[in-house]
């Protein structure tokens, strides 16, 4: 059966380092998602479809959200593109979207949620990743903290991510379980 590995929490909690390491270490494909957001500095080229508005307007999404000033999408395609390449892929999207993906794709979905032990460690993060502190500040506030809702939590795995060494040792054990 084909899965997905689907991450989410807060802004900073390294849902992108684990899906690029789930990539590097075991060649699990990302689902490549669509945003209108610009390209951050030094962000790799391949880790959205960068889009205007008009061109996002054009998709056929399986789900999408505003999140910020930005919208972000990801469509059928997108997932099948990245099922051709293996029978587990992961993608990153906000809770809401995880709600959609567990709701159509049910058993087929391991749900990973990404977090640290204290908001002070993921502005650190971001302050670091060079995030301007007034997109810090909306991020790690409201709904766009992505904190996990209580319909979500009985499938979600918790993965608090403040030792990377720890976290590639889970990693593997959530690995070798979904083979
Ligand atoms: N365990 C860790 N310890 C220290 N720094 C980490 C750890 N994991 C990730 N980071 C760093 O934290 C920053 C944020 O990570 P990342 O971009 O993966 O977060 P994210 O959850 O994808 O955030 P966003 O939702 O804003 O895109 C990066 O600079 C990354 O290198
Ligand atoms: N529901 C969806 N959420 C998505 C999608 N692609 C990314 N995201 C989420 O957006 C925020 C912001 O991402 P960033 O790269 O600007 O930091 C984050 O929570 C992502 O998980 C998507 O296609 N659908």
């Amino acid at each position: 059966m084909k899965k997905l590995i689907l991450i989410a929490g807060p802004s900073g909690a390294g849902k992108t380092t684990i899906s690029d390491y789930l990539w590097q270490q075991y060649q699990i494909p990302r689902v490549i998602t669509h945003t209108t957001r610009p390209k951050r500095q030094g962000e790799a080229s391949n880790s959205y479809y960068f889009e205007s508005d008009e061109s996002f307007a054009q998709l056929h999404l399986f789900e999408h959200v505003h999140y910020g000033a930005y919208q972000y999408g990801s469509s059928r395609e997108a997932l099948a593109k990245a099922w051709e390449k293996s029978d587990l892929a992961s993608l990153i999207v906000d809770i809401q979207g995880a709600e959609s993906y567990i709701e159509q794709l049910k058993e087929q979905v391991y749900f990973l949620y990404v977090t640290a032990s204290s908001l002070e460690k993921l502005r650190e993060r971001l302050l670091n990743r060079g995030d301007s502190v007034a997109s810090i500040n909306k991020r790690l506030q409201g709904k766009e903290l992505n904190e996990l809702s209580t319909k979500l939590k009985p499938f979600a795995h918790v993965l608090v991510n403040d030792d990377w060494q720890e976290t590639v040792a889970k990693l593997q054990e959530i690995i070798a379980g979904l083979d």
